[in-house]
């Protein structure tokens, strides 16, 4: 009996120890790690900026979601804080009295803002009419932060999480409370019990924050507050509006679509890094490859290994590259794909006249899609035309920029109509400006043997899962090859740009040149369609690495012919394109 009781005690002392240590570390580290992301100058300097770049947006965090774990981790913390107190005797009374009101005070904010319909309603649409009253009548910065603060309130009120954190907050505490008080002759039952709460409730903890962080990616950040005021465009919208009435009468009907604006034109990019230093390339590297479009992993797993092991090393070897392309692109030691993206633009603003407004924006890095967006918003264009600057469809690229272009309009209570120019990889007026240039610029070189028709590569899987990328290269190369008269033993198709472990699309560019060196083919020319404007990739992966290559390997030249960039033929081509796009808006 006596060695019976003696292990009970044990037991107890184990259990005890469980759950004030290893509760209290999982309720300190979660609770300090949650109130750092979502509490107010915190917030603001870790959650997002205009562009969703923020601490958050690298962690794959959204903002409001996860206000509801904060809430639950912070009146965790209070309550385990003023029990570490305790145990040191501050005075019980006022301790008593501050636990018991953040308790009951965090038990009816969680229960009412659970599950619970009447939560919903109590809490969750008074506080968005405040918000909206707020927005309206107050300051822009004081109403953005209502808004915020209403927002992520709202979220929390028809959040699942919720009734999770209820449950960890409040019910198994309860447990736990019980079993300690439990008679002593339950004692093995009893730890046993203890030791499946305690655990219940660090597993809660634990999975709790992994599923908010892998749930929730940076792409589907929600940018800015949706309810931002837009007084500025009353007057002119509320004529627009009304020219109808006063055109065709009382009745006001048009058949044709009303005018709104200038047609606003989104020519829309990949993006670079703004210099070649490591610090910029980093940061490109990072918003670039955590988009879930690009690479395909879950994120929490892909960006402990890219910021583990990637961005450290490939910020300085990408970086010596870029450092040799500013220099040798010609382009006033800037990068050569802002250079022509921005030229691009200007003359196609020139042939569409002033009936359109042409802005560019940049999927990663500066000018942000937002920001062209933005700018086309404060040109009072109604409707816009989104052109992808990608002819050949991908899911990495193309769908990048669809996701982009509408995480940006969720800001604007008034969204442009959206049209957006569908892939172009067999357009006549595309293949026309790419035969036209090609052919000039292979007039000044003779004695060409093969053609190389080189595609960014993308990985194998993606295609097997439906990516329809390498049926798009195929027809563009097709089409070259037809406008230029070549025969088919003159040109081959390749794709460059591997990245990573995976399989990528075959044959590689590399080694399609190292086997033409092989061969004993002397001069060789390499196009690179699917890229519009010239950049790393063209200049000096084909222009010098794979040149290199073919040279080491018994070749004599490799002539790259540049990409269109802002060349006549094609900003006039990209000028009919979007013209067609704009069919009924003009
Ligand atoms: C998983 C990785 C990548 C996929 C998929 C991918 C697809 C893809 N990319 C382009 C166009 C460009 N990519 C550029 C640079 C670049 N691409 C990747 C990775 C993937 N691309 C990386 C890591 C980089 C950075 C450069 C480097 O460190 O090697 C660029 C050039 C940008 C520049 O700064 O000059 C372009 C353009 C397409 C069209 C595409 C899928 C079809
Ligand atoms: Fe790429």
């Amino acid at each position: 009996m006596q060695e019976f009781q003696h292990r009970t005690e044990e037991c107890e002392r184990a259990v005890s120890f469980d759950t004030a240590r290893v509760d209290g570390a999982t309720q300190l580290g979660a609770a300090v790690f949650w109130a750092a992301v979502t509490s107010g100058a915190g917030y603001r300097l870790l959650a997002h900026d205009e562009q969703g770049q923020g601490l958050l947006a690298l962690l794959g965090l959204q903002d409001a979601a996860q206000l509801g774990s904060a809430v639950h981790e912070a009146v965790g913390f209070l309550v385990w804080g003023t029990s570490a107190l305790q145990r040191n005797q501050v005075p019980a009374l006022s301790l008593r009295f501050v636990r018991v009101a953040v308790k009951a005070a965090a038990w009816l904010a969680l229960t009412a803002m659970s599950y619970c319909p009447v939560g919903r309603l109590v809490f969750g649409r008074p506080l968005r009419r405040l918000a909206i009253t707020c927005a309206q009548q107050g300051s822009a910065a004081h109403a953005g932060a209502m808004a915020r603060f209403a927002r992520a309130f709202a979220a929390m009120a028809t959040s699942k999480q919720g009734l999770l954190a209820l449950l960890n907050a409040a019910i198994l505490p309860m447990l736990q409370r019980a079993l300690r008080g439990a008679g002593t002759d339950t004692g093995l039952l009893r730890g046993v019990l203890g030791t499946v709460v305690t655990s219940l409730r660090v597993i809660l903890t634990v999975t709790s924050a992994v599923a908010t962080y892998t749930q929730l990616r940076p792409a589907h950040l929600v940018p800015s507050n949706p309810w931002e005021a837009e007084p500025a465009h009353m007057e002119y919208l509320r004529k627009t509006a009304l020219a109808t009435v006063h055109e065709h009468g009382d009745d006001g009907i048009d058949e044709n679509t009303p005018a709104g604006g200038p047609i606003g034109v989104l020519v829309c990019n990949l993006g670079t890094t703004p210099t070649p230093r490591a610090t910029d390339v980093a940061q490109f590297l990072k918003e670039f490859l955590m988009d879930p479009r690009v690479v395909e992993v879950a994120p929490w797993v892909w960006s402990m290994v890219l910021n583990g092991f990637i961005i450290p090393i490939r910020k300085y070897t990408s970086g010596q590259l870029y450092e040799r392309l500013f220099q040798n692109a010609g382009t006033g030691n800037t990068s050569p794909l802002v250079h022509h993206t921005s030229r691009f633009t200007q003359q196609v603003q020139q042939h569409l006249g002033s009936n359109y407004v042409v802005e560019y924006g940049m999927r990663y890095g500066e000018p942000s899609i937002g920001s062209a967006l933005a700018a086309l918003k404060r040109r009072e264009c109604e409707r816009v035309i989104v052109l992808p600057k990608y002819p050949q469809y991908s899911g990495t690229t193309t769908a990048s920029i669809y996701d982009e272009v509408f995480a940006c309009a969720r800001r604007y209570r008034f969204v442009p109509a959206i049209r957006i120019v569908p892939p172009f990889y067999s357009h006549p007026a595309y293949i026309q400006a790419i035969v036209a240039t090609a052919s000039q610029f292979l007039a000044q070189h003779s004695n060409i043997e093969r053609f190389v028709i080189s595609f960014h590569g993308i990985p194998e899987r993606y295609h097997l899962r439906g990516d329809p990328y390498p049926w798009h290269c195929e027809a563009t190369a097709r089409a070259i090859a037809a406008g230029m008269c070549w025969s088919k033993d003159q040109w081959m198709l390749s794709y460059q740009s591997v990245f990573g472990k995976d399989p990528w699309l075959l044959p590689a560019t590399d080694a399609t040149v190292e086997e033409l060196g092989k061969q004993g083919v002397k001069r060789i020319a390499v196009l690179c369609p699917g890229f519009l404007t010239d950049c790393l990739e063209t200049i000096d992966e084909n222009g010098t690495e794979n040149a290199n290559v073919f040279k080491e390997n018994g070749g004599e030249e490799l002539v790259l012919v540049p990409c269109l960039n802002s060349s006549p033929e094609w900003c006039e081509a990209a000028a009919a394109i979007i013209q067609h796009e704009a069919r009924g808006w003009e």
